[in-house]
């Protein structure tokens, strides 16, 4: 596409956006084609971070003639998020939140849920690196202080819905609201929001996930917000620079504890790790061990033993995965086929599901070719399509003959 080509599109998908505000916070009743179906929303809460994305939200919102509140909440230690750069949800994006708040003349609330945070989503990150698994808190978050703690609290201000600038598609379906994949496969979020539950996603309204990045920074700046060209945030809001191990220690100080490498066929000591919390299932690099006739892997880690256990890649093949804690969006697809994500960058394979998927029940994936490196603490998250089925935390696998 020529240069300007993509201008002539940009401007006009933000236009789309801007003309069509109203639509993206429709209020939808269960029922497709019901009266309430075409009512805008009259009161929107919007979920606040202080970043590009929630900021053009809360001003589509206030574009939509809606009366629009924003929220943003405080999710951990204030002045340590202020010394470094591209920390959200402290410091510097609380008042960025504020100033796009008053530019668009909004209500803007901050309520300290630091406490609720830590233990929520901190800790279980830091215990579950502990226990030999590779977490993703961004999902704990997800379902507990944004789509719980907030939602209530929009319900308590009497709004018609949440909005945020989450990058997924709330469409209707014919059994209620389904989730879908966002339009921007880059920006794509629904292996994030699988836990979003029935309920929750009724109430939900993501307003994002039909466009394209560009497009929101190009809606930033036609409304002279002061975050359009803010940097977008980091994986995970609250480790520092990617040093996660720093977060962990200062909760487990017995982190760092070394411990054996052992081969997981023979037993033999290999070598010495600089503790568990290190390793992930399917890693390669960082094992340190020399003299080997095959590159080795990480297949398993062993926290009750302190030890990380590698062997060849063929035993990182796995037939199966378990699944805990499973949630289901709507019914099962009945023609057609499923795939599941075992990890927020792979790519999604062919899978069938057994056992009663959703509501929490444990089920198995079982997928159609050899996955390689899945980890416990990982989720697995469910595809029809471009539409989330749902998903559940790996819990253990079963090895594939290969
Ligand atoms: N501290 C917070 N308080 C309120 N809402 C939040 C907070 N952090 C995130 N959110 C909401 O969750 C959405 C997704 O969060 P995520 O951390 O993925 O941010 P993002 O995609 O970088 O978006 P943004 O540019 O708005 O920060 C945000 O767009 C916002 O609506």
């Amino acid at each position: 596409m020529s240069a300007n080509a993509q201008i002539f599109t940009l401007a006009s998908d933000a236009d789309f956006a801007l003309r069509n505000a109203g639509a993206l916070f429709q209020l939808t009743g269960t029922a497709p084609g019901s009266a309430s179906e075409s009512l805008s929303a009259r009161r929107i809460v919007v979920a606040m971070s202080g970043g590009v994305d929630s900021s053009v939200v809360a001003a589509l919102a206030a574009h939509s003639g809606a009366e629009v509140i924003g929220i943003t909440l405080q999710l951990y230690d204030h002045g340590e998020a202020v010394k470094r750069k591209g920390a959200c949800c402290a410091g510097d994006d609380i008042r960025d939140a504020r100033a796009v708040a008053d530019r668009l003349g909004i209500a803007h609330y901050v309520f300290d849920h630091e406490t609720s945070f830590r233990e929520s989503v901190v800790e279980t990150f830091a215990d579950e690196y502990m226990a030999g698994r590779t977490p993703i808190p961004c999902i704990r978050c997800n379902m507990g202080p944004k789509f719980v703690d907030l939602l209530t609290m929009a319900r308590d201000l009497g709004a018609d819905c949440l909005a945020t600038g989450h990058y997924v598609r709330r469409i209707m379906g014919q059994h209620g609201p389904e989730l879908h994949r966002a339009i921007d496969p880059a920006r794509d979020q629904s292996y994030f929001l699988y836990g979003t539950t029935e309920a929750q996603l009724d109430y939900l309204r993501f307003p994002l996930g039909g466009m394209e990045k560009p497009v929101v920074r190009a809606l930033a700046e036609h409304f002279g917000l002061k975050v359009a060209a803010k940097p977008d945030s980091q994986d995970i809001c609250f480790v520092p620079d990617g040093d996660y191990a720093s977060v962990v220690r200062r909760i487990h100080p017995q982190a760092d504890d070394a411990g054996d490498i052992l081969h997981a066929q023979t037993g033999n000591v290999l070598g010495r790790h600089r503790g568990i919390i290190h390793y992930t299932v399917g890693q390669r690099r960082g094992l340190e061990i020399g003299g080997l006739a095959e590159p080795l892997y990480v297949v398993g880690i062993d926290a009750a033993r302190g030890a990380v256990l590698v062997g060849p890649r063929a035993m990182l093949a796995v037939s199966a995965a378990h699944i805990t804690e499973t949630n289901r969006i709507g019914p099962l697809p009945a023609d057609v086929p499923l795939t599941a994500k075992v990890r927020s960058l792979a790519k999604p394979v062919p899978i069938t599901l057994e056992g009663d998927f959703g509501d929490g029940a444990p089920a198995t994936i079982r997928f159609a070719a050899p996955e390689y490196g899945v980890a416990p603490g990982q989720a697995a998250v469910i595809y029809a399509g471009d539409r989330v089925i749902g998903g559940g935390w790996i819990d253990s696998t079963e090895k594939a003959a290969v």
